[in-house]
């Protein structure tokens, strides 16, 4: 192929699968050659949010999309596929059967150097006549990055053809009409790619791929850690059919429990975060198995969580900025603790708080903890300590392996009271142990420390009498933290503070501000229906049901 042949670049960004995919799909059916590519940018790796798990989740989902690829491409019979891939004939079955031995799948080219740069380069080789890719909702760092690509496509004559991503809609002013919008995305056809007719370009992989891929990426991006989850569409595939056939039936007993919800949650979200899976797939499987398995009540409850997630990174994409500024600006002048002691307490999970130190190591450690701890870990950051909700965030976001820009961080002002708009709602470790992990099997799990304190003190341990802490050998200060505040203390000052902020003239400007641009008005049919149900069916608040009440 010589730099005359037009083609065309599908950009793979968080969105690393084959199937569901418009662009991919639009791509293919622009007849032109397809270069598929993904770029490990070292501008958005340096970006603080980004830790080692997300880069080897995305390699691995790399590389299960070209494992399936030359799958493809060796034209291997459905019923020869290995167990790892049982699932690919469902979609794949006409490509596996030969219908596309006239057409090389070829391979996703990975680089290791920003898109721009591979753009530029590749534009002496080949004339490159369009990109295809979906919308992004991201960090300042990858919207600056677009904005750059965009600049080139203009100065190159390049068309780029974005499609929206899940349901999440670009230059909305507010939401009527949203809820309505969503179901209609959910509910239309998955868009899957006609990969038998799939014409890749192949770039030379030994001569100028070899000369232009960039340095060699870390070793440990191709290390896998059997303690976090997976990536790949392969293992998306696998959790959601376990999730909707068997898993569901647990949902309701263990969405709050920080040990039960490892299995009785979905454990969908790095999938959806980095695209394995799109939300229309998981919507439209839930609805399928709904009618086959049952539990109609824990199905609604999770599809109502499908819309939150778009919902979340609605509001993102409509105000980016709470990336680094309050969304309500009211609270601007809030003056908060800088107490890096307390901080660094927190982010290293010795507190001395049992649930509070459990859910941050075991998040360090795996790379996942349900709703309700990432609630409580943010509520104890900037409610019990009273600091700035910035660098926990970034905190958090290298630990989640499901960081997903648009949810962080709009969970996060919510959680730490920044809206004026929602319930403050502080949470009580203590209660939440005693709630959630009445046995403390959880908490000795992360907390070795506390492997000897009997259960009746495994929740406030700096309770035991010392007569007890000689007898089990387990010193208070000496074998594990004192508490580093007074619960009861902390909580009331931090609802006083937050409360009188929302007195101040910007603070309720922004509010009403906040509500017009991001709530979904509620139809008179909406009001008529009681609460719950509201919640689980069509969500008009932000918040979870499961952190209604006071905390
Ligand atoms: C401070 C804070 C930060 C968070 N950051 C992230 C993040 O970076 N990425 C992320 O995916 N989720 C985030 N969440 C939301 C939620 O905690 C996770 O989506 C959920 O725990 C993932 O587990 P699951 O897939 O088993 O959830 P399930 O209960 O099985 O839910 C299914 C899917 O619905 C979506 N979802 C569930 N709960 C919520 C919610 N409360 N808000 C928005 N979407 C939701 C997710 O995509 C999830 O995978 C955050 C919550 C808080 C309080």
């Amino acid at each position: 192929m010589d730099n005359s042949t037009p083609i065309s670049i599908l950009w793979f960004k968080r969105d690393l699968r084959l199937r569901d995919h418009a662009p991919l799909q639009a791509a293919i059916a622009a007849g032109r050659p397809v270069l598929m590519l993904c770029c490990f940018e070292p501008s958005v790796m340096a970006d603080p949010n980004y830790d080692l798990r997300h880069w080897r989740f995305v390699h691995e989902s790399l590389a299960d999309l070209n494992r399936q690829l030359t799958r493809l491409s060796e034209q291997k019979p459905a019923e020869n596929q290995d167990s790892d891939h049982e699932w690919l004939p469902f979609v794949f079955a006409d490509a596996a059967a030969g219908n596309g031995a006239e057409h090389q799948p070829g391979r996703v080219w990975v680089f290791h150097r920003e898109v721009i740069d591979v753009l530029t380069e590749l534009a002496q080789q080949y004339r490159i006549e369009a990109i295809f890719s979906h919308e992004e909702t991201g960090l300042k760092v990858t919207y600056d990055r677009d904005k750059a690509v965009a600049a080139w496509c203009r100065t190159q004559g390049v068309t780029w053809h974005e499609y929206q991503c899940n349901g999440v809609i670009r230059r909305l002013k507010d939401r009527e009409g949203w809820p309505a919008l969503w179901q209609k995305t959910m509910r239309s056809d998955q868009q899957h790619p006609a990969i038998d007719q799939l014409d890749s370009v192949s770039l030379d992989a030994d001569g100028w791929f070899a000369a232009h891929r960039g340095p060699d990426l870390p070793a440990e991006f191709g290390l896998p850690d059997s303690r976090f989850q997976p990536g790949g569409e392969a293992n998306a595939h696998r959790y959601l059919q376990s999730w909707v056939t068997e898993r569901i039936a647990l949902y309701g007993a263990s969405i709050s429990k920080p040990l039960e919800s490892r299995k009785g949650c979905s454990r969908l979200s790095p999938y959806i975060a980095w695209g394995c899976l799109s939300i229309r797939q998981v919507f439209q499987a839930q609805l399928v198995a709904k009618e086959a398995v049952g539990f109609k009540g824990q199905f609604a409850a999770f599809a109502s969580r499908l819309r939150w997630h778009c919902h979340f990174i609605q509001k993102f994409e409509t105000e980016d900025r709470m990336e680094f500024e309050n969304v309500n600006r009211g609270f601007d002048s809030i003056e908060k603790n800088n107490d890096p002691a307390a901080y660094k307490a927190w982010a290293t999970g010795h507190t001395g708080f049992p649930m509070v130190d459990a859910c941050m190591r075991c998040l360090m450690a795996t790379g996942y903890i349900n709703f309700r701890m990432r609630a409580m870990l943010m509520s104890f950051l900037t409610h019990h300590l009273f600091q700035h909700w910035k660098e926990g965030a970034v905190h958090l976001s290298t630990l989640f392996t499901d960081f997903e820009p648009g949810i962080h961080y709009a969970q996060t002002q919510m959680q730490a009271g920044m809206t004026g708009t929602n319930t403050v709602r502080v949470y009580n470790p203590v209660k939440q142990s005693h709630d959630h992990d009445p046995q403390g099997v959880f908490v000795k799990m992360w907390v070795p420390e506390l492997q000897n304190v009997p259960v009746a003190y495994i929740h406030e341990p700096w309770t035991m009498p010392l007569l007890e802490q000689d007898m089990y050998d387990f010193h208070i200060g000496y074998d594990y933290p004192a508490p580093i505040v007074d619960l009861a203390v902390t909580a009331r000052e931090a609802q006083r503070r937050l409360y009188s902020q929302r007195k101040n003239e910007v603070a309720k400007e922004e509010k009403d501000r906040i509500l017009k641009k991001h709530a979904i008005p509620r139809t008179f049919a909406d009001k008529k229906k009681p609460k719950e149900k509201l919640v689980a069916e069509t969500p008009t608040s932000d918040e979870p049901e499961e952190t209604v009440g006071v905390e």
